[in-house]
């Protein structure tokens, strides 16, 4: 028996379990970023772990529909997962993983999403990575847009709080038809515009620039600027928060004026897509400094429920056969069938074309690339030759899945 309790959070706990995550992630209390977090919290659905009346461990879910290929899905977006440095590897975690995971699918969300301070942590909870990212730290005097400026996209830069609304407009347009972006409500608005001073490390306040045309906001940048001089003269930086531009013009006005800050030498982005359009829009992709990393991870919590709610780039007839040692109701054969309009998955005795464990399933279910790589690295087993080419046209996605926030 474990000699620690696990509870539903109340409202009065948030000040404890805001200091206790601080010092977990070697931070200081601050009461800004207190209240700043505070818009995150959904008490209900955040669990607590205490000894002896002592809080010693935390893992939360917010209810937030992510977008997967062709839809969007309830997911739970699992976040301010911490044990304190004296009660590690004592099976906290485990215990509340645990306890998450049966709720998060008692509350009928099929899907549940994480940024992992370390990957290295979820895999034995089933976790698999959906979706890479890629940092740029681009050289901005040695790199142009190839692609000529569109005369009716304005740039104009603004301050983020007093273009709250618009900003939401141009992302609640957007965010559905990029698999792996997630619904913002509008605590997520709070919490993502605001400001702690302590985390501005020497660079400006979060600053907005919008595309417009037409008068109508098309696209936004979020980002900040940090001032530096050298020997040999103006060193600046601009790091960009987030880019959001659907349309080819809005996107490449942004970036024209991300890189072409005056007094600064570096545009640095450390979360765009795998599949950024930039890669494909300057004249020296080299210059870009680009790098390939984790991003979300993804648990496939009720299988059926999970598959069905996406599509499929071309028609898929497959028999699953999955393991799932962490939740049975997963485990044991699937056939998938469906394609680009929906999909259904239904539990069968046929005979498997693929197994893979439901960690290898989190890792195709968003759409990043083909199931080559999986099968390659022995996650995937084809059963039936050619299963693996039918199932990557099927899995695969015409947008790469984007992680374009931490939560
Ligand atoms: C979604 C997010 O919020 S990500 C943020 C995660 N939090 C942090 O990184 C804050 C700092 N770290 C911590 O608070 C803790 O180390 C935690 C939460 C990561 C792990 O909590 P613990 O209670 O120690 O985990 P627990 O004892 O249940 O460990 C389960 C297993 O995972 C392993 N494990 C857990 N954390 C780690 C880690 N960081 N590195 C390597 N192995 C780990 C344990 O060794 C154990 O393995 P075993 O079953 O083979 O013995």
């Amino acid at each position: 028996m474990p000699d620690f309790v696990i509870s539903t959070a109340k409202q009065d706990d948030w000040p404890a379990l805001c200091r206790m995550i601080a010092y977990s992630f070697l931070e200081e209390p601050d009461e800004a970023i207190e209240e700043a977090e505070g818009h995150n919290f959904e008490p209900e659905r955040t669990l607590l772990a205490r000894r002896d009346d002592e809080l010693i461990g935390s893992a939360a879910a917010l209810t937030r529909r992510m977008a997967v290929p062709g839809g969007t899905v309830a997911c739970g977006h699992v976040t301010q997962v911490a044990v304190v440095a004296h009660a590690r590897r004592q099976g906290v975690l485990t215990a509340l993983k645990k306890t998450q995971l049966a709720d998060i699918r008692a509350a009928g969300e099929p899907v549940a999403a994480l940024w992992a301070s370390e990957g290295r942590i979820y895999q034995r909870f089933g976790y698999g990575l959906a979706a890479r990212r890629m940092s740029v730290n681009i050289d901005a005097r040695e790199v142009t847009l190839t692609a000529p400026a569109d005369p009716s996209v304005r740039v104009r830069p603004a301050v983020p709080l007093e273009v709250r609304d618009e900003l939401a407009r141009v992302y609640d347009a957007a965010w559905p038809d990029r698999p792996g972006w997630s619904q913002r409500h509008e605590s997520t608005w709070s919490y993502r515009l605001a400001d702690p001073p302590s985390r501005l490390e020497g660079a400006s306040p979060r600053r907005a620039v919008l595309a417009e045309q037409g008068g109508e906001v098309i696209g936004y940048a979020l980002y900040r600027t940090k001032g530096d001089w050298d020997a040999n003269g103006p060193n600046g930086t601009v790091d960009i928060i987030e880019v959001v531009a659907p349309s080819p013009g809005a996107y490449a006005a942004l970036w024209r004026f991300l890189i072409g800050y005056d007094l600064t030498r570096t545009t640095s982005w450390w979360l765009a897509a795998i599949d950024e359009p930039l890669l494909r829009l300057v004249n020296e992709p080299r210059r870009l400094g680009a790098r390939v990393g984790d991003s979300l991870w993804i648990r496939i919590v009720d299988l059926p429920a999970a598959l069905a709610a996406r599509r499929y780039a071309a028609p898929v007839d497959l028999v699953l056969d999955v393991t799932d040692e962490l939740i049975p109701e997963n485990a044991g054969r699937w056939r998938l069938a469906g394609g680009p309009d929906g999909a259904t998955c239904e539990a069968t005795t046929d005979a498997a074309d693929l197994s893979l464990d439901v960690k290898a399933l989190g890792s195709a279910y968003l759409g990043d690339g083909s199931l080559g790589p999986l099968a390659q690295a022995g996650l995937v087993v084809e059963e039936r030759p050619g299963a693996v080419a039918r199932a990557s046209a099927g899995f695969g996605w015409h947008r790469a899945p984007h992680g374009i926030e931490v939560f």
